[in-house]
């Protein structure tokens, strides 16, 4: 196989819990994790020359070993000792570090097609073990849908599937740094926990209105305070019919689930007329499991 186009896609968080901190700084979480039909387009072509190329059309992104597409494709191509050569497209559409994993959805989109172009043969957990190397949320992005996420993120456990819905993405124009937020969180105590359970419990009976309402992310507690255009979007996005709306993983993008595709769109417009942020999206959740 010489050419190989996959899509990467996103995910929300419908619920993030932090359950303490470990020595190296990263933290112990419990996370609700769905895909969403957001999608970067990956494309993966060989060539005789070796080495990595990557080409993207977002300006600002690195194209050298800080890509996380880079990085995936060296991991494997180091251990196997490939010696041809790669040329990766990263046709972006997934706000970047925007909270949806765009960066690990690329890297994990990588390592499925390096596994499949070059016959390495390794299982999906082998690839999730190389993947938590390049950050906690490769292993997810690997096995995508409605799953809780433990450890740091990659003790992974499939749920019973969102029940279909459609999903309003509103990302503000501002930057926050994963790291900052977990750190932040440290210095304070924390409130009020997501009911992780609750959400299982609404996502097994095939109950959105349950989940929605279960709906929690405890890395608010930092950004929200910072930002008050989160709780503004939040805000809009209920006032217009959102079962619930909560900002996904260390933000700043927050989500809505909406029964009706019209009042995602209408809540879309209201948040874009409001000049809340001009980037929103209507997508829906994705439970298909790669091919
Ligand atoms: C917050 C979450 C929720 O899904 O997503 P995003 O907001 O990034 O999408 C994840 O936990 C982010 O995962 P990911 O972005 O892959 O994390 P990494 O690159 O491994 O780590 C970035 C930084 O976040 C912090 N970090 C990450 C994961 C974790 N369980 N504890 C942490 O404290 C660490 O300070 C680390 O240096
Ligand atoms: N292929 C990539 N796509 C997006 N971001 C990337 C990529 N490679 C490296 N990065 C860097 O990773 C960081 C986090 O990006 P991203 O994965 O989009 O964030 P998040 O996990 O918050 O959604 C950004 O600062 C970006 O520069």
């Amino acid at each position: 196989m010489d050419r190989l186009e996959l899509k990467a896609l996103a995910k929300v968080n419908l619920g993030l819990d932090v359950l303490g901190r470990r020595s190296n700084g990263y933290h112990d979480v419990r996370m609700v994790m769905q895909t969403v039909y957001l999608y970067d387009q990956v494309i993966m072509e060989k060539k005789k020359e070796p080495g990595i190329e990557v080409e993207t059309n977002l300006y600002f992104l690195p194209v050298n070993e800080n890509n996380l597409a880079y990085k995936a494709a060296k991991l494997l191509m180091d251990e196997f000792h490939i010696k041809e050569g790669i040329k990766i497209t990263l046709k972006k559409h997934i706000p970047v570090a925007a909270g949806m994993a765009g960066g690990s959805s690329n890297a994990a989109a990588v390592l499925y097609g390096m596994n499949r172009m070059f016959a390495l043969k390794l299982p999906e957990k082998a690839l999730m073990e190389r993947g938590v190397t390049l950050g906690a949320d490769v292993p997810y992005c690997i096995m995508r849908g409605t799953v809780l996420a433990e450890g740091i993120g990659e003790v992974l456990t499939p749920l019973s599937p969102m029940p279909k819905c459609h999903i309003l993405l509103a990302k503000p124009p501002i930057s926050v740094s994963t790291k900052f937020v977990y750190d932040e969180l440290d210095s304070r105590e924390i409130t009020k926990h997501p009911d992780i359970d609750g959400i299982i419990e609404g996502l097994d009976g095939q109950d959105l209105a349950r989940t929605a309402r279960c709906l929690g992310n405890v890395l608010e507690e930092v950004t929200v305070r910072e930002y008050p255009v989160l709780e503004q979007i939040k805000n809009v996005m209920k006032e217009q019919g959102a079962m619930n709306a909560i900002m996904s993983g260390s933000g700043p993008t927050v989500f809505g689930i909406f029964e009706e595709k019209s009042r995602a769109r209408e809540a879309g417009r209201k948040i874009k007329e409001t000049g809340l942020t001009k980037q929103v999206y209507v997508t829906n959740v994705h439970n298909a499991r790669r091919k």
